[in-house]
This record gives C-alpha cells, sequence and structure tokens, in this order.
C-alpha cells in the first residue's frame, strides 16, 4: 500500500468508527430514559416465520435486558397452530380476527403455544446466556380467563373457548424479572372454573403491560403500524392519542381488531405509551426504544386538559 492509500484506508476507518459512535450515543438519552423500565413485548406469529428474524428478536431482548431494561416476552403463535390444526386435519377459522376454538382446537393450541412455539424462542434467547424462562397463563394464576365473543359487523359472535383476560396476578412474572430473568408467557390461561381458554396473545400483552405498569407496550406485526384507511398504504398513523384509537376501533378489521384494542387496554392502564411496529425488519424493537424517531404507530394516553 502506498502511503496516500493508507491515509485513505485510516479516513475511512475513522468515519466508520464515527457513524458507529452516533449510532450509539444517539442511544444514550433513551438508555437513561428506559433505566430499570419494565418494557413488554408481543412477537406475533407472523413476524415470527423467518428463523434470521427470529434469532434477531432474541438478541434484541438479551440486548434490552443487558442495558438495564426489564423485558417481558408475550409470544403469539396463530400461524404455527393454523399449520399443526392442518397436518392433524383441522381447519383453522377466525372471525373478527379471534380464532373459533373447539374443545379440540383447544388442545392443539395449548400444545402448539406452550411445547412449541414458547420453547423456540426460549432457546433462542437461551443461547446467549441463562435468561429466558417460560411461563404460561395457566401457571401461578397468571390470567384468569373469561368467555369472550368476537364482534363481526358490529355484532357478538361466538367463537367457542377463546378467553378475555379477566384478570391478571403478575406475581410470578415479576419473580422472574426481579431473578434477572426475561419471561416468555404463552396465553392460554383457565377461567373461573379451571377451564382452559385460548387467549389472543396481543389481547394477554395488553393486560399484563397494564397489571406491571408498564413503561411501553411493544407489539410487533407483520405490516408496518397501523393504517387508518386500510389498505391503503399512504394512511399509515405515525402516533395518535387514545380517545382517537377508541374511536378508530369500530373501523379496524381483522387482526388488527385485538391489537389495537391491546394499545387501548394498556394505554388506559396507566402504560405511558403502546406501539405497533413492523416485526419484518430485524431488531425492531432496539429501533423503537433507542431511536429519537421510533418506528410504526405510537398510541400515546388522551391530551390532559
Ligand atoms: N387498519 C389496519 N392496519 C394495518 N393492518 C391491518 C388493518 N386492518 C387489518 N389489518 C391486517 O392485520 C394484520 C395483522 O394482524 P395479524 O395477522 O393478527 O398479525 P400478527 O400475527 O402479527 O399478530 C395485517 O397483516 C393486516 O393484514
Ligand atoms: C383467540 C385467538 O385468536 N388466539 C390466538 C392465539 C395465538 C395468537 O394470538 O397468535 P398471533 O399473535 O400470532 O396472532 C390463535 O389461536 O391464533
Amino acid at each position: 500500500m502506498t502511503t496516500s492509500e493508507n491515509l485513505v484506508a485510516a479516513d475511512d476507518r475513522l468515519a466508520t468508527a464515527a457513524e458507529k459512535a452516533g449510532v450509539l450515543i444517539e442511544a444514550l438519552p433513551w438508555l437513561q430514559r428506559f433505566h430499570g423500565a419494565t418494557v413488554v413485548v408481543k412477537y406475533g406469529g407472523n413476524a415470527m416465520i423467518d428463523d434470521e428474524l427470529k434469532q434477531a428478536f432474541a438478541q434484541d431482548m438479551v440486548f434490552l435486558r443487558m442495558v438495564g431494561l426489564r423485558p417481558v416476552v408475550v409470544h403469539g403463535g396463530g400461524p404455527q397452530i393454523t399449520a399443526m390444526l392442518e397436518r392433524v386435519g383441522l381447519v383453522g377459522e377466525f372471525k373478527g380476527g379471534l380464532r373459533v376454538t373447539t374443545p379440540e382446537t383447544m388442545d392443539i393450541v395449548r400444545m402448539v403455544l406452550v411445547g412449541q412455539v414458547s420453547r423456540e424462542l426460549v432457546g433462542l434467547i437461551n443461547s446467549h446466556g441463562p435468561y429466558a424462562v417460560g411461563i404460561s397463563g395457566e401457571d401461578a394464576q397468571l390470567f384468569i380467563a373469561e368467555r369472550k365473543q368476537a364482534t363481526v359487523d358490529g355484532r357478538p359472535v361466538d367463537v367457542g373457548l377463546v378467553g378475555e383476560v379477566a384478570s391478571v396476578n403478575p406475581d410470578a412474572v415479576l419473580d422472574i424479572v426481579n431473578a434477572g430473568r426475561i419471561p416468555v408467557v404463552s396465553t392460554v390461561a383457565p377461567d373461573a372454573d379451571g377451564v382452559v381458554h385460548n387467549v389472543n396473545a396481543d389481547t394477554a400483552a395488553g393486560a399484563l403491560a397494564a397489571a406491571l405498569g408498564a413503561e411501553k407496550l411493544v407489539v410487533l406485526t407483520d405490516v408496518e403500524g397501523l393504517y387508518a384507511n386500510w389498505p391503503d398504504r399512504s394512511s399509515l398513523v405515525d402516533r395518535l392519542r387514545v380517545d382517537r384509537l377508541e374511536q378508530l376501533l369500530p373501523t379496524l378489521a381483522s387482526g388488527m381488531i385485538p391489537k389495537m384494542e391491546a394499545c387501548v387496554r394498556a394505554v388506559r392502564g396507566g402504560v405511558r405509551s403502546a406501539h405497533v411496529i413492523d416485526g419484518r425488519i430485524a431488531h425492531s424493537v432496539l429501533l423503537e426504544v433507542f431511536t429519537s424517531r421510533g418506528i410504526g404507530t405510537m398510541v400515546l394516553p388522551e391530551e390532559e386538559s
């Protein structure tokens, strides 16, 4: 290498170092602000299909933990449940964003969420150290479910063993978090009579975030965020207040209904912000938490008058 080539290479290294330092330093105010904060992250089935994305998600959870936040993961698994139902010759049907759940379907839901999806996520996180502990709504009375109906065209429709979260006892989750570990929550839950119900993972995440007094609820999905005028891609909502979101709820369709209801429940329950973000982007959680612009749709409390 000539002297001038050496100088150019050194300049390139300096520029790269400055860029990296810039990225790290942009995170400083957020690291300060969120130190010790609980962040509930809902990892959805549709953002969970790609192996690289799954690994990036596991890294993000460990990263949050290592920089002093308290991440709590609530996982979905809709597509994985549908795939297993097909394998055993059953059909998956949704009404108003909720799975029609017969007792037979319920067995598959429980098996896939607790025995397959949770195990995989726990394993991915634990490839970085002894952090993740799987827990379901059946453990230590974490959730008590209450039978829920779906809403289709403004009317209530029976969808079988589907549960709303009637109550949350977050003690077992807190035990795990206080031990420095990362709870990975599966959303099956008994009702008051012990009958296990299928709880939508968004619904459970919203209820848990409120019960934990979380700083943030972050919901990963397979679109950029909430579109005010779905499917018009130019109508992505950057941020909105919870009262405005409540007005929009009756106009929403399919999977966005439980997601946005969860954001309402969390924010109305005291969570400072709820976010729906694009889980198809690797490390989307880090981008949301540690960058100034954030990503996706942010739901904020009502403006104080
Ligand atoms: N207003 C809307 N904004 C964005 N997505 C919407 C809207 N209405 C319906 N959707 C649908 O909701 C889907 C996300 O919900 P869902 O499939 O249940 O996701 P996940 O598996 O991530 O929980 C999107 O892929 C989109 O098809
Ligand atoms: C009642 C209901 O719809 N339960 C969901 C539970 C899993 C889930 O919520 O998964 P995603 O987050 O991947 O959609 C289901 O059976 O698919």
